[in-house]
Formats: structure tokens, sequence, C-alpha cells
């Protein structure tokens, strides 16, 4: 059992702040990602939590008790790093019993745990062999290795896979998580990869300039983003943005694009709900991911005519970038559907994923329709 509780951390280096105010709970065996660009201040929590740095206000928490005034070597915490860090003269064997040495004086029972560690890593032929006889994707299966032998309270893992090319990353990633599956620890992962944060997660946490932005399992973050920090850090193509206005008319909502000369059609229900969130018109962002933008070649009811402009085809799906007006509008369609640059088209946006954000603070009104 180990849960992590940090309250009202602060943390500056000299004048500059790069922790604020941050509060989260990690639940027992939870897998928790910490996610943001370079230098929003991810290491440094997770530094914080191993006991490597200090804070300077709030509080750390291991199983309810307060772990500030406790040192990194008694804090039962293990942390795997991006670059391998083994004793390059011991062997794998070695490097993995090395932490159970100062703990576990009978060779009998090291013999037994790191075999058992080396077989969930699946790198029992591996124990003889030094580290430079090692392929980067083994180096770290070993130090991870390492840090699970002396089955710790919690794992720390800062950007453990971001050395590794991207074919390895993706076998990688798939064995942390089988790992975690089935030995069960609260791991608090860090990276700023978000396909790694979503394939990993039970709960990512997005991080920008030091600030929570969001706490939620990988299909919140990614279908209801608290802000359009999120909705445009969490996903791939980004999120289409533009500024609107919409109006009522007929029974039905219209919603302008700035510049765009047709209004896109959507349910009456939507200025009642813009109304109640305080939105107005002239500090409004539409946010709607490329698989909410619907191309039909045809005209359809509630279809506006568009110019189909840039196309990516990807093999699965095209991206499809979209002229309305003078604004371009990205759309993610089945392979092949789409026509030549330059053709006429015609596109909806789905309502039920669409975003509407607040233009001058990002945060979301929190529609749903
Ligand atoms: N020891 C230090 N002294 C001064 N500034 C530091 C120190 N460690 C980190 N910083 C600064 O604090 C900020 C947050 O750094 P941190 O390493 O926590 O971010 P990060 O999100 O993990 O980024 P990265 O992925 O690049 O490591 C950065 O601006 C960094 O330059």
């Amino acid at each position: 059992m180990t849960q992590i509780e940090l309250r009202g951390i602060e943390k500056h280096f000299g004048a500059v702040q790069v922790i604020k105010d941050l509060n989260l709970t990690i639940a027992d065996n939870e897998f928790i990602v910490l996610l943001g660009q370079s230098g929003c201040g991810k290491t440094t929590t997770l530094r914080a939590i191993a006991g490597l740095e200090t804070i300077d206000e709030g509080d750390i928490l291991i199983d309810s008790q307060p772990v500030q005034h406790i040192k990194a070597a008694h804090r039962d915490i293990a942390f795997v790093f991006q670059s391998f860090s083994l004793y390059p003269h011991m062997t794998v064997f070695e490097n993995i019993a090395f932490p159970l040495r100062a703990t576990r004086g009978n060779r009998a029972d090291i013999e037994r745990e790191v075999q058992a560690v080396a077989k969930t890593l699946q790198i029992t032929h591996l124990l003889v062999k030094k580290p430079s006889a090692l392929s980067g994707g083994d180096m770290q299966r070993v130090a991870i290795g390492r840090a699970l032998v002396r089955r710790p309270k919690a794992m720390l893992m800062d950007e453990p896979i971001g050395a590794l090319d991207a074919k390895l990353r993706e076998e990688m990633r798939a064995e942390i998580k089988r790992l975690h599956i089935k030995q069960g620890s609260t791991t608090i992962y860090v990276t700023h990869d978000q396909v790694e944060a979503m394939s990993l997660a039970d709960r990512i946490v997005v991080m920008h300039e030091g600030v929570l932005q969001q706490v939620g399992s990988p299909h919140e973050v990614y279908a209801r983003p608290a802000n359009m920090f999120v909705a445009q850090f969490v996903g791939s193509p980004v999120m289409n943005m533009s500024d609107v206005t919409v109006s009522e008319d007929a029974g039905h909502a219209r919603v302008v694009v700035r510049g765009a000369p047709t209004s896109f059609d959507f349910p009456s229900n939507l200025t009642a709900q813009l109304a109640v969130a305080g939105a107005q018109n002239g500090n409004l962002t539409l946010g709607v991911r490329p698989e909410g933008v619907l191309v039909s070649r045809e005209a359809r009811e509630g279809f506006v005519p568009v110019e189909a402009h840039i196309i990516e085809p990807l093999g699965s799906h095209d991206i499809i970038d979209l002229k309305v007006g003078d604004q371009m509008l990205r759309a993610r369609t089945k392979s092949g559907f789409v026509p030549r640059p330059g053709e006429a088209v015609w596109a909806r946006i789905d309502p039920a994923q669409a975003h509407f954000f607040d233009s001058s603070t990002g945060t979301s009104f929190g529609i749903r329709l």
C-alpha cells in the first residue's frame, strides 16, 4: 500500500518559480504520468518526491506521513532516469543485485530475487553480460530491474525511454505497462510525449509553467480538456481552434468562424448553455479535433461548402486542410476518400465533438451537445 500526496507544493530556483501550488493525490498502485513541455517542472516534482530536491512550501506525504525531513535514501522510493547509469565493470546480475547488498545479506536470497526480477523483465539470458554488451533497450530493462529488485514503495521514472529510437520506445512502452500490471506498484512517470502518456497512464497530470492544468484519465483529458492548453497539447494532429460568434436563428444555433463566409449549424441548446456559462461573443473560441470535422463529397443538410487544400495521405487515414473563407480547418477522413487539392467539398462540425473556450483565459465552458 503506497499512497502519495502533494499538498500545496511550491518551488523556486532563485527568482524563478518552477512549481506553483501543486496539489495531487496518487492512489496505491496507480500509474500516474506527469505530462508537459520541457521546463514545466515535471522533473523537479519527481525529484522532490524522491527527496533529491527540497521544496519551499507545502507537504509531501507518503502513506499519510510527511516526508520532507526524511532523506532520499530512507524514503524507499526507486528512481529510473533516462540515462541508464549502470555500473560498467559489473555484470547485469551484479548491477541488479547491487541495491540488495546493503539490506539482504543472504546470497541465496539475493540470487532468488535477482532471478525473479530478471524473469519478469525477460533478461535472464543477459545476467552474465556486462552493460557494454547490451543494446539501449536492454540497458534500460536492467536499470528498471535494479529499481524493482528491492520492491520499493513507489517507482519514479523520468523519461526512462526517451533516449531510445522510436520502434524500441514502442516496445518498451508495452513492457513497462505489462510490468506494471503484473508487479503493481505506485508509479509516477514523467514524459513530454503525449502518446506515451496516453498509452501508459491510469491518470495523466498535464502541467504547464509549473501549474497543474488538468488531472484525468487519458480519455477525459482527450475528450474533455479543461482548457485550450490541454486541448492543443494532447492529440495529434492538434485540435483546430477558431474564434467564433454564436447566434440563434430559426431554432438552430449558428456558429460563424471569423473570416468564414458561412455558418455551421449547431443544436439550439448551445446558445442557452453558453449563456449559463457566461460566455460572450467576442470572447469565444471553438475547438474541434480533426475527427470532429466531417467531410462529404455531396451537398448534405448541415454541411457547408469548403475547398480541399492540402492533403496528407497517412495510409490508415488522410488529413485534409479545408479552406473555409480565409480560415483553415483540418479534417481526418477515411483513406482515399477525399479529393484532389482545390476540389470543392462539404464539411460539417460534429456538435458532440465541439469544445467552446473562453478566448482570454483559455478555460473550457464545459458545453456538452
Ligand atoms: N537546479 C536547478 N537550478 C536552477 N534552475 C533549475 C534547476 N533545475 C531545474 N531548473 C529550472 O526549473 C525549470 C523546471 O525544470 P524541470 O527539469 O523540472 O522541468 P521539466 O518539465 O522536467 O523539463 P525537462 O523535460 O526539460 O527536464 C526549468 O526552467 C529549469 O531550467
